[in-house]
């Protein structure tokens, strides 16, 4: 993760708790996160429990153990949407740091403008779809905000974010950059 290390000292440089929790040497959490982006409108999903419950966000969760992490986006868009996407593209990589947690989350964030079946109410989620200029940001978590615009547009992007009291967004540096340019950021 030393591009979350780079972007943590970027923009006045992020609180002490970002910097220890990336240089501490423990794995970050992955997580995949997968939009359906048709061009016009994102389908998005009303979280009906646990973690961000009541947020719209895109499908996704945990990277179990033995799957690959485009496996897992692919296994949570199944399960929480019932849909199977037909071009999933990479679309960027989000670090969340959180101020009450020893381990920082890596959200792998998937993109596809086409899908198989039909999007479906399940437990977690109820399918919604948004035209580009309706996405509820103000129901969605607040880092939402500032790389849906590099989605929208089809820019790979990265980026870091410090989180107080889970949900209040403390600080953030993003950066837009070419997947296939492996130099440093
Ligand atoms: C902090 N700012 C954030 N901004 C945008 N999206 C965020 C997020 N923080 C978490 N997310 C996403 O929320 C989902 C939680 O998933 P979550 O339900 O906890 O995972 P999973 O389905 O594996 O859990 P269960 O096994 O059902 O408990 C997962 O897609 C993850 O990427």
């Amino acid at each position: 993760m030393t591009w979350a290390t780079t972007l943590a000292k970027a923009d006045g440089g992020a609180p002490p708790f970002v910097r220890a929790v990336l240089e501490s040497g423990t794995s970050p959490k992955l997580l995949t996160l997968v939009m359906i982006d048709d061009g016009k409108r994102v389908l998005l999903g009303h979280k009906k429990r646990g973690f961000g419950m009541g947020y719209y966000n895109g499908f996704g969760g945990k990277v179990e153990p033995g799957e690959t992490i485009r496996q897992a986006a692919e296994r949570e868009l199944q399960e929480e949407a019932c849909i199977e996407a037909v071009d999933l593209r990479e679309a960027g990589v989000l670090v969340f740091a959180f101020d009450d947690q020893p381990v920082a989350w890596e959200v792998h964030v998937f993109a596809a403008s086409s899908f198989r079946g039909e999007p479906a109410e399940t437990d977690e989620m109820r399918p919604v779809w948004f035209n580009h200029e309706d996405v509820p940001f103000e129901q969605m978590w607040a880092d939402d905000q500032f790389w849906y615009p590099l989605l929208l547009r089809r820019a790979y992007f990265r980026g870091v974010f410090a989180f107080t009291q889970t949900t209040q967004l403390l600080w953030h540096s993003l950066t837009e950059r070419d997947p296939g340019d492996e130099g440093c950021p």
